[in-house]
């Protein structure tokens, strides 16, 4: 597929010294929805405000939709709609009003029908010709998504879409972004609901300490680093793991009656017949087996630690 931002050797310096992206490259792909991922000062925000045009890099190139961002930033800037975390929007004006100026500030004709089609796709219609203060959070949100189209980009930025949104609108945000890209739209998100990553993304590119430490498609990465977890529901609660289950690493659960056991999925030898072979010997019965796939946020939690400590042994 082809490539709607390349980003190549992108570096920044902020004046102060501080590196806060060292040499990203990253290829995001036509009609994709891409999650960026990262603790607390990764660099997410500096790589996003670079692309749009409002943190300037120190080097390396980015283009967007063939444009370069620095060369030809009208160019790129006008294929970009951005929904930035914080809601700033005027209070007094209407829904209608705000969305129709925001398209008239890329200099692009009046387009009433486009308008109607965007705030009815967003639920919006009916609220028209409310003011903003008087809508809640959640269609606040939406305004601010409606003003981003509003010039019909080609590339969605959603900047922590759901922060501080309860769970029925996260999710009634995540059906909303799903059919955005029904519609073509590229998007970029970056969150720190590893969930909201689980659930949305056709890839994930995860940032730590400024570096692009992975990029893979989400299926291909939870299978490659996932692990699955084992729960052997005990017929008879266990006070300790027996000294002859020693190597399998299981631990005790659930006031004993529970045995969990990790394994990689892809080793060659889960370890789970032979296990199971054990307990039979031992005599230990069970009522019922569970597995369950390792989340997103547990392969997460495990590449940022090891980023992390990587970069310590270097230091
Ligand atoms: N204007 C600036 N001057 C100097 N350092 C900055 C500036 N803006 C950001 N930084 C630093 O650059 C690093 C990356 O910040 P950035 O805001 O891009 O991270 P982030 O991944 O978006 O974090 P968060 O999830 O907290 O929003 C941080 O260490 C931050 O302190």
């Amino acid at each position: 597929m082809a490539s709607i931002i390349s980003i190549s050797g992108l570096t920044k310096r902020y004046a102060s010294g501080h590196v806060a992206l060292h040499g990203v490259d990253l290829e995001i792909e036509e009609g994709e929805i891409f999650a960026l991922l990262g603790p607390n000062g990764a660099g997410k925000t500096t790589l996003i405000s670079i692309i749009c045009g409002n943190v300037t890099g120190t080097e390396g190139s980015v283009t967007v939709a063939g444009h370069d961002i620095v060369r030809d930033y009208r160019g790129s800037r006008r294929a970009i709609g951005l929904v930035p975390q914080e809601l700033h929007t005027d209070a007094f004006e209407k829904v209608m009003s705000t969305v129709r100026f925001s398209r008239g500030l890329f200099g692009k004709p009046r387009d009433d029908a486009l308008i109607e089609k965007i705030l009815r796709d967003l639920s919006l219609w009916d609220k028209r010709d409310a003011k903003i203060m008087e809508l809640s959070g959640g269609m606040k949100r939406r305004v601010m998504i409606a003003k981003a189209l509003s010039h019909e980009p080609r590339v969605l930025f959603l900047d922590e879409p759901t922060a501080g949104v309860d769970v029925e609108l996260r999710r009634d945000m995540w059906a909303l972004v799903r059919q955005l890209r029904e519609t073509g739209v590229t998007i970029i998100l970056t969150t720190h609901y590893i969930e909201e990553a689980e659930e949305m993304a056709d890839r994930v590119g995860v940032i730590s300490g400024g570096k692009l430490i992975l990029v893979e498609e989400k299926t291909a990465l939870m299978r490659k680093l996932g692990k699955k977890t084992l729960t052997v529901m005990l017929a008879d609660p266990l006070p300790a793991v027996p000294a002859e289950l020693a190597q399998w690493d299981v631990t005790i659960k659930g006031d004993g009656h529970e045995l969990e056991y990790v394994f990689d999925t892809q080793a060659e030898r889960t370890g789970v017949s032979s296990l199971l072979r054990q307990l039979g010997d031992l005599g230990i019965a069970y009522k019922d087996l569970n597995t369950r796939q390792s989340s997103l946020e547990d392969i997460f939690v495990g590449l940022v630690h090891r980023d992390a400590d990587a970069a310590e042994a270097v230091a």
